[in-house]
């Protein structure tokens, strides 16, 4: 292998067209000698100088910003967030397309990922090609949806908060997120400073009143008195263990979904948008159809969302088993669904648990991995329960298309997808596919 020191190719600009979006936030172009840029702050159709920001002569590909539009497409509006644009945030991927157009650019690439990685069209996955805003999120022209309930601020150098340039360290100081949840904007992280501090995450509960600040010191940092706008809780990760500990207030938000409330501790993971958890829960329920007396599992269960809703409906003869691999969350989950003597949560890999527990049925199941999503292990173990039905929710499309590849070999088929726009402004989209054993109609 050559060690010679390769040639960056950053700050270099070339015209060009753009192509395609692809999954990730950009869109694909190639320079007149056939090099791939993926290239943010584009637009498909467009004709734009692309401003190398990544890469070097032997890259496979290079990224890169479009810093001049010279032909716009018809999608392009002003970002309405002063703070997006080339070098600037990286949490939004799409402030310069319209809305609907967005959620095109979603469909564009769940259809690509389907296409490539399971061979699938959007008819043979049962999907209409659609991604569904979230109620409420269809505004007036201009308007952006204030959805995330959870932000994680970064702190500069001289205390200032802020987000994370776009794959970077860099700090993009700001006074205002416009995606925030207005419970997160009126805390007021923005407006005082943060020395000693290196992240700060906010959290504004959809379904209570709590909110809660989780702050990360610099190394041997202290903690300083926290003051904002609103009253909120506040914990801490440790230096040493990395884990989140209270400091005052509750160590928990209170989360509504589906008729109940879900404590989560801890910086647990609850979904950020305010609709987003009703919203599954009830495309989960339709494609599942619980029946009075199933034997379910909730895998990747968290603090019990699917669980929840799922021990509701099959009834005192059913059976719910959740499965998390996080010791808080599961702590939570148990204590969210105490009234609910037929569901059991137990902590462990999935991977772990399902062969440890000796599971060999269920008569329905849903899945919510992280981004990595199950795998071809967990997925063949997965088909060996007979499950009637199974509902993977995904909040990658790649993973999900991979995943859907690997049932496919050991006999489920996709028969219905959805997606969801529970991400407006990025790249993110949420899918849930509903599997069910080859040749049963059922
Ligand atoms: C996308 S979240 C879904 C949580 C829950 N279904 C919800 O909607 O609130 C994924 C969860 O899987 C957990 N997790 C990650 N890897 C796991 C594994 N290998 N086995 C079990 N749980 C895992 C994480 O701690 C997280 O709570």
């Amino acid at each position: 292998m050559s060690m010679e020191p390769q040639e960056s190719l950053v700050g270099e600009e070339y015209e060009v067209e753009v192509g395609p979006v692809a999954h990730g936030g950009h869109c694909v172009a190639r320079t007149e000698s056939g090099r791939v840029l993926f290239v943010r702050h584009a637009l498909p159709g467009e004709r734009v100088i692309a401003r190398v920001t990544e890469g070097e002569e032997t890259s496979r590909f290079l990224r890169a910003d479009a810093v001049e539009v010279l032909e716009a497409s018809k999608d392009r509006v002003e970002a309405p967030c002063p703070f997006s644009g080339p070098g600037k945030c990286g949490g939004c991927d799409w402030q310069h397309a319209k809305p609907g157009a967005q959620r095109r650019f979603k469909g564009e690439v769940i259809a690509e990922q389907l296409q490539r990685l399971a061979g699938l069209t959007p008819e043979e996955a049962g999907w209409d090609g659609t991604v569904m805003p979230a109620e409420g999120d269809k505004l007036p022209a201009g308007q952006v949806p204030a959805w995330r309930t959870r932000v994680q601020y970064a702190i500069d150098a001289e205390g200032h908060a802020g987000l994370r340039k776009h794959r970077s360290h860099e700090v993009q100081v700001i006074d205002r997120c416009l995606i925030a949840a207005p419970g997160v904007s009126e805390l007021g992280v923005e407006k005082r400073e943060w020395p000693q501090i290196a992240s700060v995450e906010a959290i504004a509960s959809s379904g209570s009143a709590d909110r809660q600040v989780i702050l990360t010191p610099k190394p041997g940092g202290r903690l300083p008195i926290v003051e904002l706008d609103k009253p909120v809780s506040v914990l801490r990760v440790g230096e040493k263990d990395g884990r989140v500990h209270r400091v005052h207030g509750r160590p928990f938000v209170r989360e509504r979904a589906d008729g109940r409330t879900y404590r989560v501790g801890e910086g647990g993971f609850w979904q950020v948008h305010p609709q987003a958890a009703d919203t599954l829960v009830q495309a989960v329920m339709q494609g599942l159809m619980p029946r009075k007396g199933d034997m379910a599992l909730d895998l990747y269960c968290g603090v019990g969302l699917f669980a929840g809703a799922l021990g509701e409906r099959v009834g005192e003869k059913g059976a719910v088993l959740g499965i998390e691999s996080g010791k808080r969350a599961v702590e939570d989950a148990r204590h969210n669904l105490q009234d609910l003597d037929r569901v059991r949560i137990e902590h462990g890999k999935v991977e772990d648990v399902m062969p440890r527990t000796g599971i060999n049925n269920a008569d329905i199941v849903v899945l919510d991995p992280p981004r990595a999503g199950a795998g071809k292990k967990t997925v063949h173990h997965l088909a060996s329960l007979g499950a009637r039905r199974i509902a993977y929710v995904a909040c990658d499309p790649a993973a999900l298309a991979r995943d859907l590849k690997y049932f496919s070999e050991v006999g489920y088929r996709v028969v219905k997808l959805r997606a969801f726009d529970l991400f407006p402004m990025t790249h993110h989209v949420e899918c849930v596919a509903i599997l069910k054993p080859t040749g049963n109609p059922a």
